[in-house]
């Protein structure tokens, strides 16, 4: 069952997005491996001149400022990180591009942050130019733009494995394939010889998310976590994810040609519309809405749109036109939406009927706080 379905994800795969992690670029003293990016660039031009467009994420630029500097240890300042990055990611380029022109192909340098793909025109237009440049054949090398971005660099959660999410559906890619020093997820601590690599994962639950072992330390920052949610936020919009070993000089090729290696993460659902995704794996929430039980049944389960009346309570400085997250009464989270209604005017609204939001605001331009083609469910709709 599994094998058919990898062999068909990968038939029908003409756009891949691969995310190289810092464990599998650099050598265990944090300098950059060399030899491993020359591998990826040849293997990338491979999947290029047989027809397959390639969108490549990786990660390596403190490692290869590192070099550069001649610094023994990775910095954990964050000002020095910055400027170690800002060296390094142009070796990084350079290291790709070298290989890349001896096979007639070039790279790209794209740098983004996630506030670039929280503003609908810059997310569109980050679109187009990929578009642009997988057209010309070339090959787009993403990274965060780490000069102005300190997520990646510093925190446990903003980093490259969500970036690759987010511009995987940005792309409407139907595979991201995540390569770390890990042969997949392992169903215990990957240090455990009893570890068993799952070879798919159906559907996101606790016992999935009880699998994860981080330990932090001063190279990569992501962990398994942040692999974890970056393969939630793809297969909610409907695409394929798969994490297997960058160790493997041929672990895209086997990927491609469907063979079963690393853990397959299928869709939870229903493909969900470019704006949608956007709307509910792209931009960051700025507040939350909480609603009742049967405003939560209205937007979950029929679809409907969220009305004043439905809304008990309400956190965060946002404005009309943000994107908010939508909990139950229990604090889950049901979707994210476009809201028609600012922080100020939703708590002096709220538990009202529509017809009587112009009685207290002294107008009602819109009689849905967020409507329901603004909505995307935060669990795939059935
Ligand atoms: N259940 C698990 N299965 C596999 N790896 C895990 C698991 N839990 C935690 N990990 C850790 O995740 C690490 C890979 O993530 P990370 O350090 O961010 O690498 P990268 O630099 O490739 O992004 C592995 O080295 C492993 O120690
Ligand atoms: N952007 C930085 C840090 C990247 C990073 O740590 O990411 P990852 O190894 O994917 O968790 C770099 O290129 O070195």
């Amino acid at each position: 069952m599994t094998d058919l379905l990898r062999q068909e994800i990968a038939a029908t795969a003409d756009l891949i997005v691969v995310k190289v992690g810092t464990r599998v670029l650099t050598a265990p003293d944090g300098t950059l491996n060399r030899e491993r990016i020359a591998q990826f660039a040849e293997e990338m031009s491979r999947l290029l001149d047989s027809g397959r467009k390639m969108v490549l994420v990786s990660s390596g630029a403190v490692g290869a400022g590192m070099d550069r500097l001649k610094l023994k240890q990775r910095p954990t300042d964050l000002a020095r990180l910055q400027a170690v990055a800002a060296v390094g990611q142009a070796r990084l380029i350079e290291a790709y591009d070298q290989t890349l022109a001896v096979h007639g192909r070039h790279g790209a340098q794209v740098l983004l942050t996630a506030e670039d793909l929280d503003h609908r025109v810059r997310y569109l237009n980050i679109r187009n130019t990929l578009v642009s440049l997988l057209e010309f054949g070339v090959l787009p090398i993403i990274n965060e733009n780490d000069t102005v971005a300190v997520d990646e660099l510093m925190t446990t959660f903003g980093d490259n494995d969500r970036l690759a999410a987010r511009v995987t559906n940005l792309l409407r890619a139907p595979l991201l394939v995540i390569l770390s020093d890990v042969a997949g997820l392992y169903d215990r601590s990957p240090d455990d010889p009893q570890a068993q690599v799952i070879p798919v994962v159906h559907k996101f639950d606790d016992q999935l998310m009880s699998f994860v072992r981080d330990k932090k330390t001063g190279l990569s920052k992501g962990g398994m976590a942040s692999k974890l949610e970056a393969a939630r936020l793809v297969t909610t919009a409907g695409e394929n994810v798969i994490i297997a070993s960058g160790r493997d000089p041929q672990a895209i090729t086997k990927i491609v040609a469907g063979e079963t290696i690393g853990t397959l993460f299928l869709p939870q659902g229903k493909t969900v519309s470019p704006r949608k995704r956007w709307i509910g794996f792209s931009v960051e929430p700025r507040g939350r809405i909480t609603v009742d039980a049967g405003a939560k049944r209205a937007v979950e389960e029929s679809g409907r749109s969220l009305l004043a009346i439905g809304v008990v309570g309400v956190e965060g400085d946002f404005e009309k036109g943000d994107v908010v997250r939508v909990c139950g009464p229990e604090g889950n989270e049901v979707a994210r939406g476009l809201t028609n209604y600012s922080a100020a005017e939703v708590a002096r609204i709220r538990g009202i009927q529509s017809d009587k939001i112009s009685d207290i605001l002294g107008h009602c331009p819109y009689v849905e706080l967020i409507h329901r083609d603004n909505l995307t469910l935060s669990r795939a709709a059935k």
